[in-house]
């Protein structure tokens, strides 16, 4: 293939000297296909039938016109250099890579300078990669004028353009030199056409396969067509039937609206005949209503008239019933009415009679009194006469021993004497027995006459001026001297608009008055039947009320105050109660609340160690203090042995008012238990001696601090110990003697089953004015206070 293809180029060497780019088929390309290439990577069928046919059309390409050697001698440069040029131009047509690569397979491998099929099919094939960038084929005017531009040898050996023409002007007659060159030029030449036959023959392997593509990509565009006309049909049949659906369904439309209409009209047609004919059912309906609200209004009516008349029957009986319970109650109510008035009546004379029986009372008191007296001046007689008989008896007794010595008439003189004396003894003795009995009698009638006046007693007394003037005393007077029971106090001068001086005077009245001028014995005189009710089973409290230094320690706990004089005489009693098989046993403590707190005045030590706690038995009525020391009296040595100590431990503390003023509460309780042996009688009597701290005002006192706080609580105690009274006097259901320590622990000797004797104490200076008239308005309200009945706790023994 080569041979023949080289022999005509032999015989026109020369003159055929064509660039070997001339029958490159690829030149063919037009730009415009190039670029429509470019931008579809898979060619249009069309595209690629005008590849194919331009592909085929270098074949048939005009010969170029044969000239004479030496005119080809003289053109080869030009021309040589034209081919070049015009190849490069042609070249230029690929893309850049392609050019590129194909200069340098020439500049590389001269041998073998044919294009690769990879370079071909990156370009044409199926297996063509997208080019990476527009940029890459966009040819810009420098390539051009590079390709363009002159070279000193190319990479197909070709010298220099000047030195080319240097040569050939050099050796133009030298033919064997030319016909050397033409050889080399000639093997140079074949090299290149084989180089490029190869080359086309790989494009043309290479269009084989574009066209193998292009017959299966127009397979695929007919399968499509058809496949496309198919679809068209499917749609146009589709369509066709979407029209016919349409027109069943405006068919339908239309058929179901004319239903739909005649079914309307038939139900508007029911609607009006059911209503039309509900119409003339309710109107029977309302027809038939009234007839029964007829009838059944008229048996309503029938059964209200019955109802009313059975009402009224039954209401005229219940009336008829009613008006005889009311007579019956009116004369029930009667009858009651008659049995008050009878029992008023009754009750009535019972009070006539109790009066008048009061009245007996008191007439037979005041006949015990008198009868008390001429008791006391017979037994005064009896003793003269016992005192006559007595030296009656000496005398006698004399006359014996002198008629003994004499003679038989003496000795009978003698034994009348005796019988006489024997009288006499047995007179006294008889006279003693009628003083007991009627001591026994008057002790009865005092607790009568107490009973009688009310429990609570009050006893009023002056103390002395210690060392004052005439003009210091206040003006008290004692109007009654028969029976002591009244005190008049001269108020403060008051001066009047005239300049007048006048004093407003004060009257109070109490059981009793003491004097400045009476003595402690003169007092216990007084209350010494109320000692001698806590031998006889009593309850009995005697408290001494008022301001600081108006005398209350004096008269309770002095040497010869109420309390050893007490309980002097409460032995005396028991020794003589001996005789009458009477036992007594007396015990003792001394307590003190000082800032509403208890305080032992026995064992002082213990204060803060056992805390006294005050019990109540309420059925026996007796008052215990839990940790409290407790004295048995077994003689009045022991009772002045408790009462020094008592009083030694008792606080006191200094104030303006009065520099040994008690600022405590002292109480002094003695429990008395007696037994009669013989007739088996028990009783248990107490006697409380207080002994209160000075009531002053807070004002008065001027005291601050500790000393404040006890006069509040001192003031405090005292008006509690009054609203007890206050509460007993009004016989209120409830006594309030938890309000303090002092009316606590008093409970059983305050009202209910005690005798309560209050001292009210006051001062006979004109200073103390004002707190002796508080205190003596204070004792008349307790005075005009009545507290029940007190009761003995003598009981049988073994009755309890
Ligand atoms: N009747 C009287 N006869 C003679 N002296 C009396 C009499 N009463 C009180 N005194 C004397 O007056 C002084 C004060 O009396 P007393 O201490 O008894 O008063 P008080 O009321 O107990 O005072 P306090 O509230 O401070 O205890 C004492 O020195 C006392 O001896």
């Amino acid at each position: 293939m080569e041979s023949s293809e080289n022999q005509p180029n032999r015989a026109t060497r020369i003159s055929r000297l064509p660039g070997p780019s001339t029958n490159c088929g690829l030149s063919e390309l037009s730009e415009s296909q190039h670029n429509t290439r470019i931008q579809s990577s898979i060619p249009a069928p069309g595209i690629v039938k005008a590849l194919k046919r331009e592909i085929a059309q270098p074949a048939s390409q005009p010969e170029p016109k044969r000239k004479l050697l030496v005119d080809r001698a003289v053109e080869y440069p030009q021309r040589a250099t034209h081919s070049y040029m015009t190849r490069s131009n042609v070249v230029r047509g690929h893309t850049l890579h392609g050019v590129s690569s194909l200069k340098s397979s020439f500049r590389q491998q001269p041998g073998s300078h044919v294009p690769t099929l990879n370079t071909f099919t990156k370009s044409f094939g199926l297996g063509r990669e997208r080019p990476v960038g527009k940029t890459t084929l966009i040819r810009t005017p420098n390539v051009q004028s590079k390709s363009q531009a002159p070279r000193t040898k190319t990479s197909h050996g070709h010298v220099d353009d000047d030195l080319f023409d240097k040569r050939i002007t050099t050796n133009v007659w030298d033919v064997d030199g030319r016909v050397g060159d033409m050889e080399s030029q000639f093997k140079e030449l074949k090299d290149m056409v084989n180089s490029t036959l190869s080359q086309k023959k790989g494009h043309d392997d290479a269009l084989e396969r574009a066209k193998t593509r292009v017959n299966d990509l127009e397979k695929d565009h007919q399968n499509l067509t058809a496949r496309s006309e198919s679809l068209l049909l499917e749609l146009n049949a589709a369509r066709e039937e979407g029209h016919a659906l349409r027109r069943e369904l405006q068919e339908e439309q239309w058929k179901n609206q004319r239903e739909i209409d005649i079914l309307k009209r038939d139900h508007s047609q029911t609607v009006e005949d059911m209503s039309r004919h509900h119409r003339t059912a309710v109107e029977d309906l309302g027809r038939e209503l009234d007839h029964l609200k007829d009838q059944e209004g008229k048996r309503h009516q029938q059964q209200i008239d019955s109802l009313t008349r059975e009402f009224q029957i039954s209401v005229e009986d219940e009336r008829k019933r009613k008006d005889r319970e009311i007579q019956d109650l009116r004369s029930r109510m009667g009858n009651e009415a008659q049995d008050m008035n009878l029992s008023m009546q009754r009750k009535e004379r019972d009070l006539q009679g109790l009066k008048a029986e009061n009245e007996t009372l008191r007439s037979e008191i005041e006949r015990q009194k008198s009868l008390n007296s001429s008791h006391q001046s017979n037994i005064l007689e009896l003793s003269a006469a016992n005192m006559t008989l007595e030296a009656k008896l000496n005398s006698v007794r004399s006359q014996v021993e002198f008629l003994e010595s004499d003679s038989k008439a003496q000795s009978d003189s003698f034994a009348s004497m005796e019988a006489r004396l024997q009288d006499a003894l047995h007179i006294a003795e008889e006279a003693k027995e009628k003083l007991i009995k009627e001591e026994t009698e008057r002790r009865v009638l005092f607790n009568k006459y107490q009973e009688l006046k009310g429990n609570i007693r009050v006893m009023c007394r002056v103390r002395p001026p210690l060392s004052a003037s005439a003009e210091d005393r206040a003006r008290i007077s004692f109007p009654d001297d028969k029976t002591s029971a009244e005190i008049v106090l001269a108020g403060p001068e008051e001066r009047n608009s005239l300049g007048m001086v006048s004093r407003k005077t004060y009257p109070f009245e109490f059981d009793r008055v003491f004097t400045p001028a009476s003595q402690n014995e003169e007092v216990f005189s007084e209350i010494s039947q109320l000692v001698q009710s806590a031998l006889d089973g009593y309850n009995v409290c005697i408290f001494c009320y008022g301001q600081t230094g108006s005398g209350k320690t004096h008269t309770m706990s002095s040497e010869d105050g109420m309390i050893p004089r007490a309980t002097h005489m409460i032995y005396d009693t028991i020794m003589k109660l001996k005789e009458k098989s009477w036992r007594y046993n007396m015990e003792g403590c001394f307590l003190e609340v000082y800032n509403e707190e208890l305080n032992d005045l026995l064992a002082p030590n213990e204060r803060n160690s056992k805390k006294l706690e005050i019990r109540h038995d309420e059925l026996r009525k007796q008052t215990t203090v839990l940790n409290c020391k407790t004295v048995r009296l077994s003689s009045p040595d022991v009772v002045e042995t408790m009462l020094s100590e008592a009083q030694k431990n008792r606080s006191v503390a200094a104030t303006k008012a009065n520099e040994r003023s008690s600022r405590s509460h002292s109480i002094f309780i003695l429990k008395i238990v007696g037994e009669n042996l013989a007739t088996g009688e028990r009783c248990e009597g107490t006697l409380n001696l207080v002994d209160l701290a000075g009531s002053e005002r807070l004002k008065h006192s001027q005291a601050e601090g500790d000393r404040m706080k006890e006069t509040q609580n001192i003031n405090k105690s005292l008006s509690c110990l009054g609203d007890v009274i206050e509460a007993l006097g009004r016989g209120s259901g409830h006594i309030p003697y938890r309000n303090s320590k002092l009316t606590h622990l008093l409970q059983y000797s305050l009202g209910g089953n005690s005798k309560t004797l209050m001292f009210v104490m006051v001062s006979s200076m004109e200073e103390h004015l004002k707190e002796t008239l508080t205190s003596l308005r204070f004792a008349t309200k307790v005075h005009n206070t009545h507290i029940g009945t007190a009761k003995a706790t003598k009981k049988i023994k073994g009755t309890d």
